[in-house]
Order: structure tokens, then sequence, then C-alpha cells
């Protein structure tokens, strides 16, 4: 145990049971295979609830959900946190407003992170779909999806993120051959991103198969 808890047990027990819900969900549409994938809540200004590393996410109880600190500590638990929670605390850290980070591991965004990995990005545009991210009012718009070179070294990915999101606002980024991080003010805004960003990588890889079908 690194530090004494100081955090409302009751907020992490909703918490807890918010991701369990919705992380199982995920993971019944083949979202995180092989224990993949991570999750987080915030708690307060300096504490949030994040899966346990390893943990099959399809099966995740009460013990599978610790809360670390905005410096990627573990608090009141002996348990290692996610081997990614760098990139939930520093989304956390830098805006009030995050309160919820999904990352998951499914088909269309491990696909598409290597088919895009050259440009750098996935280029979502004229979707109807676009206006299930916050502060998007028409479809009549572009986003690019970053694609960031994976590492093994949370501090690099963390910093490429950083200088992206110095850039302006967004929802989420993939990375090479491994999946896609999203969030938003909540569990509701968060999953609604999630699966628009997951939804909308689906069409551009089917609009791509079919093209060469033709
Ligand atoms: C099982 S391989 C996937 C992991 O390396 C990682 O990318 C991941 O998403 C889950 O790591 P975890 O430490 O359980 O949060
Ligand atoms: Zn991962």
């Amino acid at each position: 145990m690194d530090s004494a808890a100081s955090y409302d047990p009751q907020a992490l027990r909703d918490r807890a049971a918010q991701l369990i819900a919705n992380v199982r969900e995920l993971s019944q549409l083949g979202w995180t295979p092989a224990t993949s994938s991570n999750f987080s809540a915030r708690l307060d200004a300096g504490h949030a609830a994040i899966t346990v590393s390893g943990r099959d996410k399809g099966r995740l109880v009460e013990d599978d959900i610790m809360v670390v600190d905005f410096d990627g500590r573990a608090v009141g638990s002996a348990h290692r946190p996610s081997a990614e929670t760098l990139l939930h605390t520093q989304l956390y850290r830098r805006f009030d407003d995050v309160g919820c980070i999904l990352h998951t591991h499914s088909r269309h965004q491990t696909v598409a992170s290597r088919l895009f990995a050259g440009p750098g990005h996935v280029r979502l545009e004229g979707y109807e779909l676009l206006k299930a991210f916050r502060g998007n009012e028409t479809h009549e718009t572009a986003i690019d999806v970053p694609v960031l070179p994976n590492s093994q070294h949370m501090p690099t990915l963390a910093a490429q993120v950083d200088a992206l999101l110095d850039r302006g606002p967004m929802w989420g980024y993939l990375i090479d051959g491994h999946g896609l991080y999203a969030w938003g003010r909540d569990m509701a805004e968060a999953r609604r991103h999630l699966e628009a960003f997951d939804f909308l990588l689906g069409c551009e890889l089917e609009i791509r198969r079919l093209a060469v079908a033709r």
C-alpha cells in the first residue's frame, strides 16, 4: 500500500460498479481480447479509479478496480495499476472536465491503426455520426484521428499525446498495432465517443475493402 486512502470510498464503489457493467458490455463486443484494454473514471480532483493490470476485462469484479493518484501511484491498494496508467492520468491532470477514459483493442481499431500508421492519422469526413463527438453539430466536418507509433515506454507515448493536445481539442487517438484511447466528461460521453470512433473506423476499412474488390 503506497499511500493512505484519501478518496471517498462510496465514490469508488459507484465508479467501480459503472466500470464493471460497461466494460463487460464492451468485452462482449470482442473489444478487449486476451486481457487487453484498460479503463478508468475520475473520483475527484486528484484520484481516479482504474483497472488492475492484467485482469480479464470481461469478468471484472470490484477487486479489479483500484485507485491511483495523478502521478499514477497506487492509493490504498497493493495491486499494480494498468501498465498504461500514465495515458489516463495525463488526461485527468490536464483537463478538469475529463471524467472517464476507455482504451480498447477492437479489430477495427487495430487494423485501422496498422493501415493508417504511415500517414499518421485517419480522416473521418462527411459522416452523420461525426455529430456523436462533443462540439460537432453537422456532418459537414472532418476529424483526423491521430495514429501514434506504439511504445512500451509510457512517458514517450504520453509526450506524443501531450503534443497533439497542444494543437486543440480531441476525443481519442489510435496507437499503431495496438488500439484506441477515447474519453469524455463521463462514462456516457466516453462510450459515445468510443463507439463512434469504432463504427467510423469500420466504415473506412469497409470502403477500402469494397474498393479493392471492385
Ligand atoms: C494483453 S496485451 C495488452 C496490454 O499490453 C495493454 O496494451 C493493455 O491494454 C492492457 O494492459 P493492462 O496492464 O492490463 O492495463
Ligand atoms: Zn492496450
